[in-house]
């Protein structure tokens, strides 16, 4: 079967720097593939890339088969690949409905079903129901997450890209996050998850794991494959380096 998305040996950099080195990674359908590495190890580059924010410098990326490489990110959007960045990127002043009505204009629904699409959220996510009306920047930092990956799944995706969900977040609401993307994964979505250290493999979300290092994929190998350790080695952190590693 095609899969959801194929990189094929990707460069993709800011101006004259190259911060991902020819990557090929595959994310077959109705499959969860985390992506980790250092800090600055090219983690965001990489999705960015895929996403369209940056130009891919050679190679290509395919979504469902199709090459979208030289697409912009609206029409890749259109496509049914959907972004969440790190860090919330949601309207703080605009209202949580608002927010979701914004995430429909990616694939253009008519106004019944941009509608439907937000009653379907509204019911996925009750703290989110019950403050419809407020202003985003009042949710806690957990809702506002959620609002983000709500307003990513109103664009109807075959692909969701992730990037560190459960940053930042109370341990309480990264379990949230990541039972979240579980129940994503058995609807059928195929999901590209960064992160800096092992939540996904520790909760058994991820069913592949894709190691990156100073730009470079170094590892990729079946989640139930790979040990706590083999990870840590791939992502360059020693035991004596003072880096918190990937535990399971
Ligand atoms: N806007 C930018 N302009 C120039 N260089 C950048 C920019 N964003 C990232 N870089 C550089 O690209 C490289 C990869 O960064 P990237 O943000 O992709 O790493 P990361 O693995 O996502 O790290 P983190 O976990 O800190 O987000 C780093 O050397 C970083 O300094």
């Amino acid at each position: 079967m095609t899969p959801a998305l194929e990189i094929r040996g990707v460069r993709f950099g800011y101006g004259d720097l190259t911060a991902v080195w020819d990557v090929s990674l595959t994310v077959p359908r109705e499959t969860t593939v985390a992506l980790v590495g250092r800090n600055g190890a090219g983690k965001t580059t990489l999705l960015s890339g895929v996403a369209g924010l940056l130009r891919c410098q050679s190679g290509s990326v395919l979504l469902e088969g199709d090459d979208i490489s030289k697409l912009p990110a609206h029409t890749r959007a259109r496509r049914g690949l959907s972004f969440v960045q790190e860090g919330k990127r949601i309207l703080r002043e605009l209202t949580v409905r608002e927010n979701l009505v914004l995430g429909t204009f990616g694939r253009p629904a008519s106004r019944k079903d941009a509608k439907a699409l937000i009653d379907q959220m509204c019911t996925r996510f009750p703290p989110l129901a019950e403050k419809l009306e407020q202003p985003a920047g009042a949710l806690s930092g957990g809702q506002q997450q959620m609002l983000a990956i709500a307003q990513a799944l109103v664009n109807r995706p075959s692909l969701l890209l992730l990037d560190e969900p459960a940053s930042g977040l109370a341990p309480v609401v990264v379990d949230e996050v990541l039972a979240l993307v579980s129940e994503l994964k058995r609807e059928g979505l195929a999901i590209l998850i960064v992160s800096e250290g092992g939540e996904e493999l520790l909760s058994g979300v991820a069913d592949e794991v894709a190691v990156i290092d100073q730009g470079h994929l170094v590892l990729t190998a079946a989640a139930h494959e790979v040990t706590a350790e083999d990870i840590t080695a791939a992502m360059g952190i020693g035991p004596d380096s003072g880096t918190v590693p990937v535990a399971r």
